[in-house]
């Protein structure tokens, strides 16, 4: 398990992705720094107006620690800055409960620093759990050691739990809605990133790959026929040599666009690799399929155009029907060589094999 620290590299470039995924615990940190310093302002006043001059002393410290906290995550500390949050809430926690009570409710702040220390990446995972535990021990202790409020604070000790517990659940909440957040958009990104071409958006070959895997394994099972279809973009150096490689880029954007649209929503898409492309129809067999891939290669250069770019865009298709008990190694050899026959036959057509 990886810390932030441990996300930067050594050189000054950082990508966009581990960038994002330090600013979030950033932004998680930023929030708690702000709003433990105004709590811990409140409290002044709260301890002062209970009479509670050292609990009022205490919190002008605390103050002084989490605005400290506040400059370090600016600073991109974020490791210490959360242990000297863990040690405020631990001391404060202490000093409260030892003179107002664990009935006051100060120990419950323990809770949300915990789920704070697990969840976010700021020290590595054994001290994040020695400290989280630690956390636990102590309040097990205080509520064991402080068991009742003293005389003197027992007229307000239930509404001083009640604002505790509120205070501290709504950090709790809010702690594990972030992590939750956090989670949903690193696990969106993580399957864009490994499923989906960065150019094109349509599936990448690895994608593709465990596709035509799962697809020979449920033919050999059950027998359910699928063909596959491998294209090629003819001539494509002549775009690239005569408009340049951005022009290519857009042109490859324009064929994968008309490809995937006039697929079906079951088949799956995606790019093999340069302007070549990969095509999986699922339940279906060679003579369902053939005239409508006949149609999509004819219909190609009227539906595909190019700014600057005057002749007519077409693709070269290998089709195949998978036979049982072939290799997917055998399946891509046998599209290929199909694709192969369309180039030597002339391009701008399909060549199938069953
Ligand atoms: N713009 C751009 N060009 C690419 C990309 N990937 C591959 N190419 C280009 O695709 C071209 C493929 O050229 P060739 O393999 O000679 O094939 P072709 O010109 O299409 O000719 P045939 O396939 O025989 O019809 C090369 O110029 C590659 O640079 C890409 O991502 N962007």
């Amino acid at each position: 398990m990886v810390t932030t620290s441990q996300l930067k590299h050594q050189h000054p470039f950082t990508s966009n992705h581990v960038s994002n995924s330090l600013e979030q615990t950033t932004q998680i940190l930023n929030i708690t720094s702000a709003a433990g310093s105004i709590a811990h302002f409140i409290f002044i006043f709260l301890f002062i107006y209970l009479d509670q001059t050292t609990l009022a002393w205490l919190n002008v410290l605390s103050l002084g620690a989490w605005l400290l906290t506040v400059r370090l995550n600016r600073l991109k500390q974020h490791n210490i800055s959360i242990l000297i949050m863990s040690a405020e809430i631990t001391v404060h926690a202490f000093f409260a409960t030892s003179i107002l009570g664990a009935d006051a409710g100060f120990q419950y702040y323990l809770w949300p620093m915990t789920l704070l220390m697990m969840t976010t990446p700021s020290l590595n995972i054994i001290w994040s759990t020695a400290i989280a535990l630690l956390h636990m021990a102590t309040f097990a202790l205080l509520v064991l050691l402080y068991p009742s409020q003293e005389e003197a604070v027992a007229s307000y000790s239930s509404t001083l739990f009640i604002m505790n517990l509120i205070c501290a659940s709504i950090p709790f909440i809010a702690a594990a809605a972030l992590t939750r957040l956090t989670y949903m958009s690193q696990y969106e990104l993580m399957v864009k990133l490994a499923e989906k071409d960065e150019l094109t958006k349509l599936f990448n070959r690895r994608f593709a790959l465990e596709a035509l895997t799962f697809y020979m394994k449920q033919q050999s099972k059950n027998g359910t026929p699928f063909c596959i279809s491998l294209v090629d973009v003819d001539h494509f150096k002549q775009v690239n040599d005569q408009l340049g490689h951005n022009k290519g880029d857009e042109a490859l954007i324009k064929i994968s666009d008309y490809l995937s649209q006039s697929m079906r929503a079951t088949d799956i898409s995606s790019r093999w690799g340069g302007e070549e492309f990969l095509f999986i129809f699922p339940n279906v067999e060679l003579a369902q399929i053939q005239q409508r891939i006949e149609n999509i290669c004819q219909d190609m250069p009227n539906n595909v155009s190019l700014e600057g770019w005057d002749k007519a865009i077409s693709c070269s298709f290998g089709l195949i029907q998978i036979d049982a008990n072939e290799t997917v190694e055998d399946a891509l050899k046998r599209v290929d060589d199909s694709l192969y026959q369309a180039k030597k036959n002339g391009r701008y057509q399909v060549v199938s094999d069953h």
